[in-house]
């Protein structure tokens, strides 16, 4: 159903729970006396944080941010607002932010600056995919899934006009379901 609007897969279901699970060990060493708070940014960092979480053998505790700078279109429309804030309050805190994905880096710049005013202890990022080429601010991911080339790509959280976020794997869309949408 869902794989008739696919053109190519970039990072398969295995590929993908390989990389979580070495992720999840990494930051399970990394963090392990923190009691770090686990801020996913919704919705697209939600299949990738609860895969993720189930690698880190550690006490930890999650909460989730609702941000938006797309809407329903593929470019970015460079201000970001909050649509949910944080239930805890962060002060002293290791938060490690969870995300889909890094493009041009806005939301991402946005929710440091934020995090950091709040006075958080340290403030990490790791990130499903990183889009080096999409950057538009200076930011890196601390620890990065996997890179992908400049397109807009969906699957594992991902959506294009909410939708394919459901699809288990990453791949970029046939042009033919952009042209139907517009
Ligand atoms: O680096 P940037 O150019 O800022 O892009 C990355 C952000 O954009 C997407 O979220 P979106 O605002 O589309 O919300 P969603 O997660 O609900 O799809 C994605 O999930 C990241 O949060
Ligand atoms: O390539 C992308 N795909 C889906 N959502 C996104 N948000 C930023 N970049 C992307
Ligand atoms: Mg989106």
């Amino acid at each position: 159903m869902l794989e008739k609007d696919i053109k190519e897969t970039f990072y398969s279901k295995e590929e993908i729970h390989e990389r979580i699970a070495q992720l999840g060990k990494t930051l399970s060493e990394d963090y392990k006396d923190k009691n770090p708070l686990v801020v996913g940014i919704l919705k697209g960092a939600v299949p990738f944080l609860t895969d993720l979480v189930r690698e880190m053998n550690i006490p930890l505790e999650m909460d989730f941010m609702d941000v938006s700078s797309y809407g329903n279109t593929t470019v970015s429309s460079g201000e970001v607002k909050i649509l949910k804030d944080l239930d805890t309050v962060v002060e002293n805190r290791h938060l490690l932010i969870v995300e889909d994905i890094i493009d041009s880096g806005r939301t991402l710049n946005y929710l440091v600056n934020l995090l950091k005013y709040r006075q958080a202890s340290s403030v990490k990022i790791v990130t499903l995919l990183d889009k080096p080429d999409g950057r538009v601010i200076d930011i890196e991911a601390d620890y990065v899934g996997f890179e992908v080339p400049n397109e807009f790509v969906v699957g594992f959280g991902l959506d294009y006009a909410e939708r394919y976020r459901n699809l288990p794997y990453i791949g970029v869309l046939k042009p033919e379901v952009y042209e139907k949408n517009s």
